[in-house]
């Protein structure tokens, strides 16, 4: 077993096996709209597959914006899944409100969790009330138009309350030599396999 297959285990704390190995069995379906909506099996394996990196990305996340988060009283999470990042967040900051706010069909197989507010809806209406927008790996999932429609609304609803939006998103770097350069087409045909529209950015 090699240090990069690890990430492949199921049986670890921190494993990338939902993410890598069992969505792209899907990826004909996926084609077809709305697909997560009508098919519960599906819905579930990419709710798994975003709640494994949400917890390894969370950890990184939380030791670089630690004062970010100390200042936030109440917070939405946009498209929080199954609330994988929201989970670490309250674990470390239990004063903030949490709400996890993402479509109905997501919502209603979300497990509880402790401290946090479930709400269904479409991001594209109006979102619950908070002090701070938070979006992680959103805007990947929608074109240039759609990204640019979200920003707006949110940033104006954002300036009334003397809010903060927060945004979680990957930059693809064009010469990436490291060990991880290929993720970023690995995550580029992730979108390609699973939005309509959606892509990885290089700013
Ligand atoms: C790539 S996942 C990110 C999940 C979570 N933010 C994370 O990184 O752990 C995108 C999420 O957006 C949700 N979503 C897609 N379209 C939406 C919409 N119109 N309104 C609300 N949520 C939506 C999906 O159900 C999914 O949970």
């Amino acid at each position: 077993m090699t240090h990069i297959s690890k990430w492949l285990l199921h049986n670890s704390d921190l494993s990338l096996a939902p993410m890598i190995l069992e969505l792209w069995h899907y990826l004909s379906q996926c084609v077809k709209e709305h697909f997560a909506s009508q098919n519960l099996q599906f819905n579930n394996f990419f709710n798994e597959a975003i709640e494994c990196t949400a917890k390894i990305v969370m950890k990184t996340t939380m030791s670089h914006y630690k004062e970010g988060f100390d200042s936030i009283r109440s917070l939405v999470d946009v498209g929080g899944g199954t609330s994988g990042a929201l989970a670490e967040i309250v674990k470390s900051y239990p004063h903030i409100k949490v709400i996890n706010f993402d479509l109905p069909h997501v919502v209603a197989t979300t497990p509880m969790c402790e401290g946090v507010i479930h709400v269904g809806g479409d991001m594209f209406d109006p979102i619950p009330n908070a002090n701070v927008v938070f979006m992680k790996w959103i805007l990947h999932d929608w074109n240039d138009e759609a990204c640019v429609k979200i920003l707006k609304s949110y940033r104006k609803e954002i300036l009334d309350k003397n809010g903060k939006l927060v945004f979680i998103v990957i930059f693809v770097q064009e010469d990436d030599n490291n060990i991880f350069g290929d993720m970023g087409l690995v995550f580029d045909l992730l979108m390609f396999a699973h939005t309509t529209g959606g892509k990885e950015r290089t700013e």
